[in-house]
């Protein structure tokens, strides 16, 4: 794996503020991650890796220079913030023709790219003509992401691109963007919804007040570790499953997702919902997998055993998806 970012005891401060503080970690090809909660250092990151700001000390490298001294790394990356940046009343095909003739390419050059890229995000063709200001979300955040391929980046930073966007547009974009990275561009994302980034990243780099929470303080393989962590209960056949630990002292934080792969998804998800457990849920197309997501998770899995056998399902699995990255970026306990 190439390394694309190397960051060593790399810290960010505003006056007396911290925005990073001392965070070594490196970002290889393919989708990257970046969880934390708000006044993490996100967006700090993104602005340093970027080339936005300097770091206050420490070492940074992307794409092997100093992305706020050497234009020639800039004009490699791409930055789609989290806010709307395609202005109201325009064509999309229009927009990204102007910015590409804007950025010096020929205004046939400028279409072919602007149209090749439309393509790249799935945008259908028949809305390319139509203004953004009728878009739906999904659509003006494709959009964005056009505007960042344009000049064929190597590196793309994503900055929340799933706000706002139904389930079905999250599984949208997230195909794209495992397109591209299949490409070879490489992708860093940040997201609050945990889930989406499981489902999408190879790699995280965890934040917390500015620092990376995991006791080495290294870039955090967390899919390993979410994969191994996050199965709070038994695999079993049958229905005879084994239930979860009893809930410690003090209360257990149960995960609010949960993967349950059965022979008849519909049939516990219906019955699921008839005891009023669910919030929502996610079906595959063979019927043998539900995700669900719980109105109160302890309700169910405090009585997981009897509910998952009074359903009258057979069960093959069940993980607790996302809930490693949960606990990863809790705070610790207070003493
Ligand atoms: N320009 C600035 N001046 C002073 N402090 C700043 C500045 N930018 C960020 N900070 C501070 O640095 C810390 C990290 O902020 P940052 O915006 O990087 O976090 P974030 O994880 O992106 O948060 P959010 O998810 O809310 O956008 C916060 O304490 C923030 O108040």
């Amino acid at each position: 794996m190439s390394l694309i970012v190397e960051a060593t005891h790399l810290s960010r401060f505003y006056g007396i503020v911290l925005g990073l503080n001392n965070v070594s970690f490196t970002i290889g090809t393919g989708i990257t991650g970046v969880v934390g909660p708000n006044g993490a250092g996100k967006t700090t990151l993104f602005r340093l890796l970027t080339g936005q700001i300097k770091p206050s000390s420490g070492e940074l490298r992307v794409l092997g220079g100093l992305p706020w001294r050497d234009p020639a790394v800039r004009a490699q990356l791409a930055y789609c913030p989290e806010d709307e940046a395609v202005p109201p009343n325009i064509k999309p095909r229009d927009w990204l023709i102007a910015l590409g003739m804007i950025s010096g390419l020929s205004s046939r050059e400028a279409k072919v790219r602007a149209t090749a890229a439309l393509e790249r995000v799935r945008l259908p063709s028949v809305h390319w003509n139509k203004n953004v200001t009728a878009y739906s979300k999904g659509m003006k955040q494709r959009v964005k992401l056009a505007q960042c391929l344009l000049h064929e980046p190597r590196l793309i930073i994503l900055d929340e691109p799933m706000n706002g966007l139904d389930p079905m547009g999250r599984e949208e974009l997230g195909n794209v963007l495992r397109e591209l990275a299949a490409d070879g561009t490489s992708v860093v994302i940040s997201s609050h919804i945990l889930q989406d980034l499981e489902a999408l990243c190879r790699s995280f780099i965890l934040l917390r007040w500015g620092r990376m929470p995991s006791s080495s303080n290294k870039l955090a393989n967390a899919r390993t570790e979410a994969t191994a962590a996050a199965t709070p209960v038994a695999v079993e056949t049958g229905t005879d499953v084994t239930p979860p630990p009893m809930p410690a002292t003090p209360p257990r934080r149960w995960p609010s997702e949960t993967t349950i792969r059965c022979d008849d998804a519909p049939k516990l998800a219906r019955f699921l919902f008839a005891q009023d457990l669910l919030r929502g849920c996610d079906l595959d197309d063979e019927g043998q997998t539900l995700v669900a997501r719980w109105r109160d998770p302890a309700a169910f899995y405090e009585n997981f055993h009897g509910i998952l056998l009074e359903s009258g399902v057979t069960l093959h699995e069940i993980n607790a998806k996302g809930s490693a990255l949960e606990r990863a970026i809790e705070p610790p306990p207070l003493p």
